[in-house]
């Protein structure tokens, strides 16, 4: 079989230096078939996939490459065999600088939206935790296939902070308003299993091999029908979303900013990440 691995960065040297202060293509990979048309990205900023500034820079960099080169259809899935994504990287928010911290959630929202609209069909195996950002990456995708044994949710609740617009909308978006708040409010985070019974994720195998088998079979659906039109109707279906996220975009974040840098939320993050250091 005829694959391409292509560096990212060949194409999108210029997108991506502007972007970021990271060496260039170091958190993830991207793989055509050149046979199908569809690509693979792969996570792979070990532990755990953070999403750290120079994360979101490839990871939009990878979407607009979709984009451009016309791909049949986007996998979003993770190198390590343990975490798909740990969400947003706690040290961003932590003790921020106020330039750098209103730039990283522009970022954040940029790849959001590139992705949520994107015409490309997308579809996450998540073939591992998948927790908050994390968990929204899997969302913005259309289809989700997840590995078994494994935790999926937004638990901004127990970090302390608020759980974004741009999440809600997200997690409402797929399981609907009543699952969305008694899951937001208290972070709930579901089991693959739980995940599938309340239409988190359309389906649990496995292993990741599977998982990237019934991705490519939901991909491969798309074969006989006008790429044109589909993409069309995709954004028409997500309009509504997009234009009222677009429209308050600027109050957002600079609204989060000021939430992330109360005193309250900054021992509640500091609390979490001391959490994590202690679990060893
Ligand atoms: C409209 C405006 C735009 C929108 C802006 C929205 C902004 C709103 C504000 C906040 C939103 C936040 C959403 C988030 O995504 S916050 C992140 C929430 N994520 C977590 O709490 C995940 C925490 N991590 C875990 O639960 C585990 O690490 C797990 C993923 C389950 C993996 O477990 P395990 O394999 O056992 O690995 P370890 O726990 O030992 O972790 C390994 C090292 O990785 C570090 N780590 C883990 N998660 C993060 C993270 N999110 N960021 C940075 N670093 C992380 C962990 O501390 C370990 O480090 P070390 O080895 O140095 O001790």
């Amino acid at each position: 079989m005829a694959f391409r691995t292509k560096n990212l960065f060949e194409k999108t040297t210029k997108l991506v230096r502007s972007y970021s202060s990271d060496k260039i293509y170091t958190h993830m990979s991207l793989t055509l078939n050149e046979q199908t048309g569809i690509a693979t990205l792969e996570l792979a900023k070990p532990p755990v996939n953070s999403m750290s500034f120079g994360f979101l820079s490839q990871l939009a960099a990878a979407v607009q490459q979709s984009e451009a080169d016309k791909y049949k259809g986007l996998i979003i899935t993770s190198r390590s065999s343990g975490v798909f994504s740990a969400g947003l990287d706690l040290k961003e928010l932590h003790h921020p600088d106020s330039d750098r911290i209103l730039n990283y959630l522009r970022r954040l929202q940029d790849v959001w939206f590139q992705l949520y609209d994107c015409s490309t069909p997308t579809a996450a195996v998540i073939n591992g935790h998948s927790i908050a950002g994390g968990c929204l990456l899997a969302l913005s995708c259309e289809y989700r296939v997840m590995v078994n044994s494994f935790k999926i949710g937004m638990n901004e609740a127990l970090v302390g902070v608020p759980v974004s617009p741009m999440f809600i909308a997200c997690m409402q978006s797929v399981i609907g308003q009543w699952e969305a708040e008694k899951a937001l409010l208290v972070g709930r985070l579901f089991t693959s299993e739980e995940a599938l019974g309340v239409g988190l994720v359309d389906e649990v195998v496995g292993g990741k091999s599977e998982g990237v088998c019934k991705a490519e079979g939901y991909l491969a659906g798309f074969r006989e029908v006008s790429a044109r039109a589909r993409g069309l109707s995709k954004r028409y279906l997500r309009q509504e979303v997009v234009r009222d996220l677009v429209r308050r975009r600027e109050e957002d974040v600079k609204k989060l900013v000021e939430i992330i840098s109360s005193r309250g939320v900054q021992d509640s993050l500091g609390e979490h990440l001391e959490r994590m250091k202690n679990k060893k």
